[in-house]
């Protein structure tokens, strides 16, 4: 019941509009019920027979009012004038209470809940896109908001004004002959309770093979992100087969399962609903033999009770719709009420203007991404105004760990972190990350062109700016080498850029924010000798001009450095400058030799 009320709440900033449209249409659905009723009236004008008391009151009222004698003609007349007011009077208002409002609403939501689920993708935990793809989240999102579209004007503008219909239906036969009206309901009401239980029990096999499609889904994205590597390593025969076996149990599950279950329903629904058609025209013939009712009451018994059994099927067909959409719905709202992370930034407002002057403090510093498995431990180190720090040390020792929780993706367990004696903690995220950049190994490139890469983290900055900060990133002159300098269009993912120049872009980016710390996360290691030389002499320019932190596995890179801190399984086992390193023999020393010499060194604690 919560999963469903949570459904429901997608559109809870349109529920007046929804009642009234509800109201309306359900309205419109009554109304068509008079056509069937005149049409026995008319009956009786013609077989001479007596009409109902209200409608005869008002031919009454009318002959008065009109001042026309009151014959059967004029009763003719005045049916038929009721028949063309309701049913062609309305036609040119029908669709726009209707198909207008419906549609309008489900746009409108669909415009509104896509905005909250890019606001919950910004602000989700980085540990959720450690263990999500893109393709499935992004699937998870899709299909959720298609479904929830189309939901909308099936429900409202179909399922609730049929439902109304259906109730106007036995209201009317109540009051031409109760018995045949209680027939007709506690028929109706087997029927779609029985067929509502079997939806319910479908729903659940439609929410299984949403998962599954979820799962295959989000492995084609894989197989697409990943497509050199698959093509690399000649897995596409494994990958296919790996597939087909996923698809193939989905087709299993929808066949053998869902659509068997539906056939078998609608077996069951046809063959009920035909038994009671069947039994009211009995019955209905039965009572006007017996004189109990009209030949007119007759017609419009026995129309009104096929309308209502004609309403089975769609209905049903309209609550097994929502039944198949209902797994994408509950699974998108899950992703809704997804907790923000810690280390959300704010998506509105102004973030205030910080300034700081680079002092970083890792006091006491203990953290672990899973508990009691600490990956940084007691970490102690003051970087001062400007200076550039290198990090250095095997894989796996916390280096990147260390700048996460300086940008604040995470929170430290124990210590903290103080910029200009500031614990992070008490900074505005959103204003404090301003201040600081970064330089990945994998530079990430948007689809645009250069500048519009380059301004990404400040759109403000003037050419000027982007052109000086091009040129100490060594970027500037292979830009103006492109066919359309600054403004060519780098394709999705920057595919049309070297791994150098992405870096050196990627450098310009940072520079053009003009941050009070910034960082270079092993931003030469994937690159030839040639640019590595470009990124360094880059690097080098900055030195002294704000707070470098350089992460680094290639120890040229970091050999000028004012501080070199050495990790070693979370801890910090050594620091100085290079100089200060190598004489002490320890673990950068041997790191030092082995790179230059390239031998291989079988334990480096030793
Ligand atoms: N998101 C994560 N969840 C759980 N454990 C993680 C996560 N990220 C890193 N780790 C673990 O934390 C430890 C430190 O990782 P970190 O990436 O900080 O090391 P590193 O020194 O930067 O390594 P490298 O030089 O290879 O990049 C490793 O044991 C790693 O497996």
């Amino acid at each position: 019941m919560d999963k469903f009320l949570s459904i429901l709440r997608y559109y809870r900033n349109y529920w007046p509009t929804t009642a009234l449209n509800a109201l309306a249409m359900g309205t419109f659905e009554i109304l068509d019920l008079f056509v069937p009723y005149a049409i026995g009236q008319l009956l009786n004008v013609l077989s001479k027979q007596p009409l109902d008391q209200p409608l005869e009151s008002f031919i009454s009222w009318m002959s008065r009012v009109l001042e026309r004698p009151n014959t059967a003609t004029f009763s003719l007349w005045v049916i038929l004038g009721l028949v063309c007011v309701i049913s062609v009077g309305r036609a040119p208002i029908q669709p726009w209470i209707g198909a207008w409002f419906n549609w309008d609403t489900a746009l409108r939501a669909r415009r509104d809940q896509a905005r909250r689920s890019l606001e919950k993708i910004l602000t989700l935990p980085l540990e959720f896109y450690d263990e999500n793809n893109p393709g499935r989240i992004a699937a998870r999102v899709a299909k959720g908001l298609a479904n929830y579209t189309w939901t909308y004007p099936e429900i409202v503008g179909q399922f609730i004004p049929k439902l109304f219909r259906v109730l106007g239906i036995f209201a009317v036969i109540a009051c031409l002959d109760r018995p045949i009206a209680l027939v007709v309901l506690i028929s109706f009401t087997i029927i779609l309770s029985y067929s509502l239980s079997r939806l319910k029990g479908l729903s659940l096999q439609e929410e299984k093979i949403d998962k599954y499609m979820e799962n295959t889904e989000s492995r084609t994205s894989e197989i697409i992100t990943n497509i050199k590597t698959v093509k690399a390593f000649a897995t596409e025969t494994r990958e296919l087969k790996r597939q087909h076996q996923r698809l193939n149990r989905e087709f299993k599950v929808v066949d053998y399962r869902i659509h068997l279950g539906y056939v078998k329903l609608g077996t069951w629904q046809r063959t009920v609903v035909q038994s009671c058609t069947f039994g009211v025209l009995a019955l209905t013939l039965w009572a006007t033999v017996e004189g109990n009712i009209s030949l007119g009451h007759f017609v419009t018994i026995l129309t009104l009770s096929s309308m209502a059994y004609a309403e089975v099927e769609p209905i049903c067909n309209l609550a097994e719709m929502f039944v198949r959409r209902y797994g994408a719905m509950a699974r998108f709202q899950e992703f809704i009420a997804l907790p923000a992370g810690t280390d959300a930034g704010q998506i509105t407002g102004n973030p205030p203007n910080y300034h700081f002057t680079g002092q970083v403090h890792f006091h006491q510093l203990t953290f672990g991404y899973v508990p009691h498995k600490p990956v940084l431990q007691n970490i102690e180190l003051l970087i001062q105004p400007r200076q550039t720090v290198a990090l250095v040390g095997r894989s796996g020792s916390g280096k990147s760990t260390l700048v996460k929780l300086l940008f604040r993706y995470f929170e430290p367990d124990g210590g903290a972190i103080l910029i200009d004696g500031q614990d992070l903690r008490h900074l505005d995220i959103t204003g404090y990350r301003r201040r600081l950049a970064i330089v990945h190994q994998e530079v990430d490139i948007f689809n645009g062109t250069l500048m519009e890469n380059l301004l990404y983290g400040n759109p403000d900055a003037t050419v000027e700016q982007v052109h000086g900060a091009c040129r100490i990133a060594q970027a500037h002159d292979f830009i103006e080498n492109m066919p359309l300098g600054y403004f060519t269009t780098v394709g999705e993912r920057g595919v049309r850029l070297s791994g150098g120049q992405r870096q050196r872009i990627g450098i310009a980016r940072a520079l053009i924010m003009d941050p009070d710390v910034l960082v270079f996360d092993e931003a030469t290691s994937s690159l030839d000798y040639e640019s590595e030389r470009a990124i360094q002499i880059a690097m080098r320019s900055l030195f002294g001009t704000r707070t470098l932190i350089i992460i680094a596995h290639r120890l040229s890179t970091v050999r000028e450095a004012d501080q070199i801190v050495v990790l070693d399984q979370g801890h910090i086992s050594e620091i100085g400058n290079h100089h200060q390193l190598l004489t002490q023999g320890g673990l950068y020393q041997r790191l030092h030799s082995l790179q230059q010499t390239g031998d291989i060194v079988t334990d480096l604690r030793e």
